[in-house]
């Protein structure tokens, strides 16, 4: 019998020990998000973000930007943030539009407010075993493995995709954990192949269904991080669930997890005890 990974349990295990540790911070953490031109699904994400905040006790600060907006007047903003004492982290939701620089204006974020872990020093922290927050999809999915109780240590896990707020920083931090990582992208070869030599197979790719149940070995476990419109993920859930012992939904899976740790980690940039994962 196939086994499958829900998030929610995952979610509201790490929402129960944000409320104790929320008991002792004497401040209400504040997070200030940022959404650049009217793509759908980034207001859904980020309202949703906005929501489970509310719930936690979060106090969100809401930035909707004109999609003509210039370079500068982001960097503005974000300066103002960084300087903002009350702000303890601060999202800016990928993608914005095409004219803007997004690596620049992640950049800017000050360190210790990147609770979404997308600066290019969270990510250098990170590879190097450093107390900095992982990004938040990356951090989900190690979270989700450790509380399903699956080893990471010696396993070949194979990630597929390289961006920088998902397959990089994930394929470095399963490093940190002791895995045997290969990152494919879209310039590899034979990925089928590589995926079927694989003990977890982890899809980040951002194409609808792209994993195959014929590719994957029987038995291996497989993470879907794909959130592709209208739900579907990277996986092709029906033909993979025959092969694999294990597998996450979508919705239902990485998802939930994924707002989770963006809690977390501003409650704990409020709490200034920035902790690894
Ligand atoms: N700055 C960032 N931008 C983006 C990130 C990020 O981590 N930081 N990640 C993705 C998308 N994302 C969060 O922003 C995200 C996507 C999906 C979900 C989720 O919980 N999905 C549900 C289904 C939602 C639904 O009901 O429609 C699920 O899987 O169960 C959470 C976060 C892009 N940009």
């Amino acid at each position: 019998m196939t086994k499958l990974l829900y998030g929610n349990p995952v979610a509201s295990e790490i929402q129960l020990r944000l409320l104790n540790y929320m008991k002792s911070i004497n401040k209400q953490p504040k997070i200030a998000t940022i959404i650049v031109g009217d793509d759908v699904s980034s207001h859904k994400y980020v309202n949703m973000k906005e929501m489970a905040s509310v719930k936690m006790g979060i106090e969100p600060l809401s930035f909707r930007l004109d999609k003509h907006i210039t370079q500068d007047e982001l960097i503005e903003l974000i300066d103002k943030l960084n300087s903002d004492y009350e702000v303890d982290g601060i999202l800016l939701q990928h993608p914005i539009p095409g004219h803007l620089n997004e690596r620049e204006a992640f950049d800017r974020i000050l360190l210790e407010k990147d609770v979404d872990g997308v600066t290019s020093t969270s990510f250098g922290d990170i590879a190097m075993g450093k107390n900095s927050f992982l990004s938040c999809t990356p951090a989900a999915i190690i979270e989700l493995i450790k509380y399903y109780d699956i080893e990471m240590k010696s396993k070949h896990i194979v990630v597929i995709g390289r961006s920088s707020i998902l397959g990089k920083p994930l394929s470095s931090a399963l490093i940190n954990e002791d895995a045997t990582v290969t990152t494919c992208h879209s310039y590899t070869r034979n990925v089928e192949e590589i995926v079927g030599q694989a003990d977890i197979v982890i899809a980040a790719v951002g194409k609808p269904k792209f994993v195959k149940g014929k590719w994957i070995k029987e038995g291996a476990i497989v993470i879907d991080a794909g959130y592709n419109p209208g739900n579907a993920g990277d996986v092709d859930y029906g033909s993979c669930l025959e092969k694999c012992s294990a597998i996450t939904p979508v919705p239902g899976g990485v998802g939930p997890v994924t707002i989770a740790k963006l809690l977390e980690h501003t409650v704990l940039a409020a709490g200034k005890k920035a902790k690894y994962i």
